[in-house]
């Protein structure tokens, strides 16, 4: 197509007379003002969106989680996953409560990726079996994960750099979408719908994960903080029962991980399931409600934050391991434990 039709771009439907602006168009001008090239006041798109609380609704529509909190989400089952003649997980069997924050960690090589990955249908496990919301998970490709209800982030910032903050969240949401290729190609009532719901959804996702200002800046050139609230919203935007959150903290301060807590009691709390693996024990206790180790692939304990830290095969997992969290795993009472409930937001 040459550029000669340019100017009939607002008259999708070929008869020369002009249409509404898309909502893409209406956020796009808002956006392209210079005045909020890196920083917008979200609230010019939608006023609404100074409300947490309208914010929190959008960000969950169906609050209604279709059982009672407490019920079973994520049921694993002798999961067992080989490498060749390495074994990465062994036999690892644990449920996940619908509601709840659950830790899943252990030292590096654990084999807490290599579960979380067989889980969520990257790897086909040797033996086992994973049921999510009473069905089994078994031999289901990777997108129909996301068609189950859930979504992840990873253990490396996988955005799309050249595209806003906003636009990597409608990409989330297009997981969502109901318009068949063919309704999205005629620009169909139900697409054009769907195309402003992921738009003031993507801003309200945004905002509640703290960066609706710079919805208009390229992924590439966030913060990198802000990239992994980026990611969040993102997996947010899939609407899921259950959000995976692979060392989310990894390459945070002390303080940028108070705050990534906060927020992932923000996210369950407005209804969502969490499962986190992490490396810092710190981060796991304050945030979590269950906690499984792992350790050589194999399940070593499992219990509420207080079991696990005074489990002497956790302690001696963790005992040698260069890095802040010896400190959490053999000092409980550490005041610097955050989440521990005294509003300490860690900060120098
Ligand atoms: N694709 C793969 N091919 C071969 N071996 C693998 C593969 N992925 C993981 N492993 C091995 O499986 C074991 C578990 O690795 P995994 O990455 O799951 O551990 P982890 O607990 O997530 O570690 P980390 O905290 O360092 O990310 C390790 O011995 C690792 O070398």
């Amino acid at each position: 197509m040459s550029g000669e039709h340019r100017a009939d771009e607002n008259r999708a439907d070929g008869t020369g007379r002009p249409v509404d602006p898309t909502p893409e168009q209406e956020v796009q001008a808002v956006l392209a003002d210079p005045a909020s090239r890196t920083v917008v006041d979200p609230t010019a798109v939608n006023p609404d969106l100074a409300d947490p609380d309208f914010v929190a609704d959008v960000v969950a529509p169906s609050r209604d989680i279709g059982a009672k909190v407490g019920e079973p989400l994520l049921e694993v089952s002798g999961l067992t996953v080989r490498f060749g003649g390495v074994t990465a997980l062994d036999d690892v069997s644990f449920t996940i409560d619908r509601g709840d924050i659950f830790g899943l960690i252990g030292p590096n090589g654990a084999g807490k990726t290599t579960c979380f990955n067989a889980i969520t249908g990257v790897y086909e496990p040797a033996a086992g079996s994973v049921t999510f919301d009473g069905r089994p998970l078994k031999r289901v490709k990777r997108h129909q994960i996301t068609r189950r209800g859930i979504a992840r982030t990873f253990q490396n910032v996988r955005l799309f750099g050249e595209m806003t903050a906003l636009e990597n969240v409608v990409v989330g949401t297009d997981a969502r979408h109901r318009t068949s290729v063919l309704g999205a190609a005629l620009r169909l009532p139900r697409h054009h719908r769907e195309e402003r719901d992921a738009v003031d959804r993507g801003m309200a996702l945004l905002e509640f994960v703290g960066i609706g200002a710079r919805a208009a800046e390229k992924a590439r050139n966030l913060p990198y903080g802000d990239q992994r609230r980026l990611e969040i919203a993102r997996a947010l935007a899939t609407e899921p029962k259950l959000l995976c959150l692979d060392e989310p903290a990894a390459g945070f301060n002390p303080s940028e991980k108070v705050a990534l807590m906060e927020l992932i009691q923000k996210v369950r709390d407005d209804g969502f399931t969490v499962l986190l693996i992490e490396h810092d024990m710190k981060l796991v206790m304050g945030v979590t409600e269950r906690i499984v180790v792992l350790e050589f692939g194999r399940k070593i304990a499992e219990g509420t934050p207080a079991q696990v830290r005074d489990d002497p095969k956790v302690i001696s997992a963790y005992l040698g391991v260069p890095d802040e969290s010896d400190e959490a795993a053999v000092g409980p009472e550490d005041a610097s434990v955050p989440g521990a409930g005294e509003g300490d937001d860690g900060r120098a």
